[in-house]
């Protein structure tokens, strides 16, 4: 079964369409400037969230004790790695603050690939260029993959078929469940509707 990531929820209704449509993990962006929440609102849109859908935490070279504090207040319940980060930096969230840690990892060879691979993080994100770019990445690239993978970049629900037969841990989309650069009901509807095969 694929899971299902809606990330950059900002408003509270894309929190009450995330709860009626029930992904496996909902998204606050900590990072950039379009989908960028403050941790004030991150924390009162997690009060509005189904307790049973955990919250990633997505973060660009960020400082640990911003992402600790976050952990501490119980807004984020894993992290999502977007920038440089170093493995030891994987190692001391895992271990100072017991969460699942993602890293992704921008790919655009096999290159790329081989280093995602070698991460400590819990999960490996591959995505396209810097994180929400709308992008896909060549998903051929995707056929020596042997361990639990989340995919990203420029998924719909046009393309959300043909990526869940790739077989990945999670399809992580933002961009392609927007229309003028807020979140779509009907996209994401829609986009839960088309992987309905592929989630039982
Ligand atoms: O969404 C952003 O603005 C963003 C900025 C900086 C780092 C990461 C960011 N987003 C991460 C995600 O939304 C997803 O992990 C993924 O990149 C979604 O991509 P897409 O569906 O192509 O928007």
């Amino acid at each position: 079964m694929v899971k299902v990531k809606f990330c950059g929820l900002k408003r509270p209704c894309d929190i009450a369409w995330a709860n009626e449509l029930h992904p496996d993990y909902a998204g606050f962006v900590f990072a950039g400037t379009k989908r960028r929440v403050s941790d004030e609102t991150a924390a009162a849109l997690r009060r509005e969230l189904d307790p049973s859908i955990p919250a990633v935490g997505v973060f660009v070279d960020d400082e640990l004790p911003h992402m600790a504090s976050l952990v501490k207040k119980g807004v984020i319940q894993l992290i999502q790695l977007h920038g440089q980060e170093e493995d030891a930096l994987v190692q001391q969230l895992q271990t100072e603050l017991g969460v699942p840690v993602i890293k992704a990892f921008s790919i655009a060879n096999q290159d790329d690939i081989k280093r995602a691979l070698e991460s400590r993080a819990d999960y490996i994100l591959l995505d396209q260029g810097k994180g929400g770019t709308g992008k896909a990445f060549d998903w051929s690239l995707l056929k020596e993959i042997d361990r639990p993978y989340f995919l990203a970049g420029g998924l719909t629900p046009q393309n959300a078929a043909q990526a869940a037969k790739l077989r990945p841990y999670a399809l992580d989309v933002s961009s392609g469940i927007e229309t003028d650069g807020v979140k779509d009901r009907d996209k994401m509807t829609l986009f839960m509707t088309t992987l309905g095969v592929y989630r039982r």
